[in-house]
């Protein structure tokens, strides 16, 4: 029997319309929405549609969202005084400075000037770090959209072998850290691992975050696994591809991630269930 589809659209489609009725809430008890700053540094292709589609999500749930397109050729130092304003800006509740950003900026100097209080991508070394420690705080939109679609689908974590495919800032590690958390015994396998497929194999649980179409062969899955393909790959006739080869692999596990429709939807409703978060916490939180 071919594997059992995971509908990231629909769960993802539910949340933000749980998230409107509690955005509403808080504009009504606030006097003001939560509010949404998203950065875009030039003009990558793919970059503007993810924004486009931030910005536009936000909107939809009832939201504020402040853009700032910035040109290819900003000064890092510009970019802190936008970041520094933005941190005092009492209607923005959350910061989120798409990547990659141009190569004369350094990410990890920029990201590391957002709030952490403001963090909604839970980028920040503070939050990680909270994040390693088990403790509350904004935590990676795309590994919790990870862990809310287990979790949906009853699928257990507890205990099992979990196998990451990748492991950036973004999604490898801290989907690392979120599966350990939840009781995972985890693998995190990288540019330099010799053996893939071994590790590939072993996987009751596999998720590939490396941004390479067809990395993973179906035959490579092991009867039963749950795969959740993180990758985002626009081939050449337009099409979007994970990194996993869907039709070989769905006929040998339990449960599969499509790509579109799968993780990338839940990445945008997460940052939305962030931002409230955020705003919530600024809210309540007591001032120095
Ligand atoms: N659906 C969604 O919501 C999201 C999708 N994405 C997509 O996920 C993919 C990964 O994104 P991101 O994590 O930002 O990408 P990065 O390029 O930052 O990271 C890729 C990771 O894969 C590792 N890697 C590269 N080649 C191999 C290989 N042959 N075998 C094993 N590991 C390898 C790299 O290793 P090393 O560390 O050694 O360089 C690195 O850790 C992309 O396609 C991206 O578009 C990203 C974010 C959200
Ligand atoms: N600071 C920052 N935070 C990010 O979270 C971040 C980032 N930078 N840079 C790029 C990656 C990529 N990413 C995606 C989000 C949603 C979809 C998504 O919605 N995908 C749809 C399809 C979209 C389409 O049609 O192109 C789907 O998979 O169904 C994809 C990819 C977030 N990222
Ligand atoms: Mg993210």
């Amino acid at each position: 029997m071919p594997a059992r589809i995971i509908d990231g659209k629909g769960v993802a489609a539910a949340l933000r319309t749980a998230l409107a009725a509690r955005t509403a809430a808080f504009t009504a008890r606030h006097g003001r929405p939560p509010g949404l700053a998203v950065l875009l540094v030039g003009s990558d292709a793919a970059s503007h549609v993810y924004v486009r589609n931030k910005r536009r999500a936000c909107e939809e749930i009832g939201m504020a969202s402040f853009a700032h397109d910035l040109p290819a050729d900003t000064r890092e130092a510009d970019l802190l005084i936008l970041i520094d304003r933005l941190n005092a800006d009492p209607a923005v509740d959350g910061i989120l400075l798409q990547l990659p950003l141009p190569d004369h900026i350094q990410p990890e100097v920029v990201l590391e000037r957002i709030d952490p209080a403001k963090d909604v991508d839970g980028f920040h070394p503070y939050n990680i770090g909270r994040l390693a420690q088990r403790l509350p705080g904004l935590r990676p939109c795309t590994p919790r959209g990870i862990m809310r679609l287990l979790e949906h689908y009853e699928i257990p974590v507890r205990g099992q072998d979990a196998v990451v495919v990748g492991a950036s800032n973004i999604v490898g590690r801290p989907v690392a850290l979120e599966l350990l958390l939840a009781g995972a015994t985890v693998t995190i396998c990288h540019r330099f691992t010799q053996d893939l497929k071994a590790h590939v194999e072993r996987a009751q649980l596999l998720v590939v975050a490396v941004g390479k179409p067809g990395l993973i062969p179906g035959d490579w899955i092991a009867p039963g696994a749950t795969v959740i393909d993180v990758g985002i790959n626009r081939l050449p006739d337009g099409s979007l591809r994970g990194d996993v080869d869907f039709d070989a692999a769905r006929q040998r596990a339990a449960w599969i991630t499509p790509v579109p429709g799968g993780v990338g939807p839940m990445t945008i409703a997460l940052l939305l269930e962030n931002t409230l978060a955020a705003a919530h916490g600024r809210c309540t939180a007591q001032t120095p």
